[in-house]
């Protein structure tokens, strides 16, 4: 499986999971209480991952499996050992030392330890040097102490904490020497690898019901000065010594090098949530006829109106566009790992300034878009069958978790204001900030000239980036930076987002510049190209006249030119979204299948309501006549 790319791993998976004796019969899950669907998704991740096991896969490619379209079906309500495999095991293989690897990786593949990644705390998520849990080293005994001082540092949210891990990376407050180190990662048993019960010193359990991913199994953790050994402290980074004494790691940030890594699989993954929402929208958008019949004697089909046009076309448009650039995304942090594993840093942090604003930004237009997209679906879009619901709640949790978007749009805006203003080592080459320090682009504006089009998406990026650093930089010298900064937020998110959506056109133009297979293919791509590019530029009107150089004028063409753009695009709408692949079982919803029998398939899924079971159900009697007497 070593060499084969995301989306071949998808593929191969995903016919596995269909035809595998564990996996491959699903139930509904809607009317199962929270504990039954704990255990079934819980057996289901397990199945998952014994398969994975059999596959021979290596660390990269089970991040690979975590596909939604994957992973979606096999754990519907959220993978309680999602965790464990995104973010435990990378933990342990990026930030143990070699004898750390050796010591504990077996028992990790061989399902003996079951981990979660701990850092947020009740009291702290965003703001990880706020972190309360405390490690302290007694030189004497060896050990570290780990303490919760209070209830508001409990840990709170790991998922996989709850009731199914034994095992935590805990990021923690290191002191030694008498003096605090910052934020490191201790390896820490936290249940008894037999018996499963919490071991000594350790309170934990599940936090409770949520919007959606209602079996990720989020957890809560204190610790009551739990001793752990020296050697738990992950050192491949910074070391504490046996003395006490204590080495710095080589980048600073070493330690948050899983969050990076996560980021870039969410961006990834978020936008399989999109393309089955885009794909069920747009089967539903056909098979759906409503209005006034037209002169065939038919009700027109939904997809016709042009206001439905807009509501589903250019997610699909986006689909490509986004897969395109989180794909290049991935490529680029395998490279920079490999280069920080050997020791240079350099590409670190324009590494992190990207990967913060490209999950931002496509977990904000992929829940958006997968909301327009259900909303497109009418009332039936509502129901949970539809699956539209599941998506979203998967979809707008990519927003929070790993990092709030708008506090990783303020990374990158940080890393932009260093670029604009110089204070920042210069872009290395290749960098996506190189257009900072150049003239603007003043290619000319003109509608239906993809060229053109990046060009004021690039002066609008750029604007707003050199913008705020100017306002910035007049504010530092009357205020204290921190007012300062404040004084500039909304605007320094707005520049974050613009750069990235600068970074996401240009990587898709060069895929389509690229493609060489086929002209007509090469033409499909430029019509998806320019409907993304009319639709952002009609999504930020008043951007592009401030910073882009477009006119009034130019504002009112883009807007009949998108029109125009839909309509030409919808009669590949089908074929555009079945390109994606994606089997109905995997798809799972009532309006999504590829047969478009939308309405026997509402009437079946209605009959597994326990409501129907008796004509007259038990809580007729029980409730309502008690009540009228
Ligand atoms: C495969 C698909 C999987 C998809 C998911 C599947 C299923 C879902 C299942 C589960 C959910 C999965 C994951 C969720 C898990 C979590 O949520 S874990 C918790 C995540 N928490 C966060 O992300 C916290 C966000 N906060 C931070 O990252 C930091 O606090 C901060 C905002 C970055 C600030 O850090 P701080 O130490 O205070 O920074 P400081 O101000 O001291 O320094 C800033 C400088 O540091 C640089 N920097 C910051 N981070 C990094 C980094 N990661 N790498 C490199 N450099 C970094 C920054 O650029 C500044 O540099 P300067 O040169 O000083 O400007
Ligand atoms: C489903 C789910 C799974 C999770 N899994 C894990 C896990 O496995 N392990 C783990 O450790 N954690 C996990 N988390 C926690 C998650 O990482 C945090 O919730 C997330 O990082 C946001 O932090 P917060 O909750 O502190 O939000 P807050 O920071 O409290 O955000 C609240 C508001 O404050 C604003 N804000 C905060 N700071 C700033 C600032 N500096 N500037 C401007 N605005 C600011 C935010 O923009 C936001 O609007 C999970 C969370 C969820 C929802």
């Amino acid at each position: 499986m070593v060499s084969r790319n995301r989306s071949q791993v998808k593929d191969h998976l995903g016919s596995k999971v269909l035809n595998h004796p564990e996996l491959r019969n699903t139930k509904a899950t809607e009317y199962m209480s929270h504990e039954e669907k704990y255990r079934y998704n819980l057996s289901r991740a397990t199945a998952m991952l014994k398969l994975i096991d059999e596959e021979g896969m290596d660390v990269n490619e089970i991040s690979k499996v975590m596909s939604h379209t994957v992973s979606g079906f096999t754990t519907p309500d959220g993978n309680p050992l999602a965790v464990h495999q995104v973010m435990f095991v990378p933990t342990l293989m990026n930030q143990a030392d070699d004898d750390q690897v050796s010591r504990w990786l077996g028992d990790v593949f061989n399902g003996t330890i079951v981990g979660t990644y701990a850092q947020t705390e009740l009291s702290h998520g965003t703001f990880v040097r706020g972190l309360r849990t405390t490690a302290t080293y007694d030189p004497a005994s060896r050990t570290f102490d780990l303490h919760t001082p209070d209830v508001s540092a409990a840990k709170w949210w790991p998922g996989g904490l709850g009731t199914t891990a034994n095992h935590a990376v805990v990021m923690a407050q290191l002191y030694t020497d008498g003096q605090p180190r910052g934020i490191h990662p201790f390896m820490v048993a936290i249940r008894d690898r037999e018996t499963h019960r919490p071991l000594p010193g350790i309170t934990v359990g599940e936090i409770g019901p949520k919007l959606g991913q209602n079996t990720l199994n989020n957890g809560y953790l204190l610790f009551d000065h739990v001793k752990v050994p020296r050697e738990n402290m992950l050192m491949r980074n910074a070391r504490v010594n046996e003395d006490g004494s204590y080495t710095k790691p080589s980048h600073q940030k070493a330690s948050y090098g899983t969050m990076v890594f996560t980021r870039v699989a969410i961006a990834l993954d978020t936008v399989d949530a999109l393309q089955i929402a885009a794909t069920i929208a747009a089967r539903y958008s056909i098979v759906r006829r409503q209005g006034e019949p037209r002169d065939d004697g038919q009700e027109p089909q939904i997809i016709d109106y042009q206001t439905q046009q807009l509501k589903v076309l250019p997610h699909i448009a986006a689909c490509y566009v986004l897969r395109a650039s989180t794909a290049r995304l991935w490529e680029h942090h395998t490279h920079v790992t490999s280069e920080v594993r050997g020791g240079d840093t350099a590409l670190l942090p324009e590494l992190h300034a990207t990967a913060c604003c490209l999950k931002a930004l496509v977990t904000q237009d992929c829940s958006e878009a997968i909301e327009a997209l259900r909303l497109s679906c009418g009332g039936h879009g509502y129901m949970t069958a539809s699956r539209l619901p599941a998506l979203y709640a998967y979809a707008t949790a990519g927003a929070t978790y790993e990092g709030e978007n708008t506090v990783l749009l303020l990374q990158t805006a940080r890393y932009l204001v260093k670029q604009a203003g110089g204070s920042h080592a210069p872009p290395a080459a290749g960098s996506a900030v190189t257009y900072l320090s150049r003239p603007a682009d003043d290619t000319p504006f003109a509608v239906g000239s993809p060229a053109a089009y990046v060009a004021a998406v690039g002066r609008v990026a750029r604007g707003r980036v050199t913008e705020v650093a100017a306002a910035l930089q007049a504010d530092r010298q009357t205020m204290p930076e921190a007012d300062a900064w404040n004084q500039s937020l909304v605007q320094l998110v707005a520049a974050a987002l613009a750069h990235g959506r600068y970074f996401v056109v240009r990587e898709f133009a060069e895929v389509v510049s690229q493609q060489s297979s086929s002209r007509a293919i090469q033409q499909m791509l430029q019509l998806l190209f320019s409907v993304y590019l009319a639709h952002a530029v009609s999504r930020a009107e008043g951007d592009f006249i401030t910073y882009g150089g477009l006119t009034p004028s130019d504002i009112r063409l883009n807007r009949r030119h998108l029109l125009r753009l839909l309509a030409e695009l919808r009669p590949h709408m089908i074929p555009l979204t079945d390109a994606f692949d994606l089997p109905d079982r995997l798809i799972n919803s009532t309006l999504g299948a590829w047969d478009g029998d939308v309405y026997r398939r509402m009437f079946e899924q209605a009959s597994h309501s326990p409501l129907n079971t008796d004509e007259v159900p038990a809580s007729f009697h029980q409730a309502m006549l008690r009540s009228k007497l």
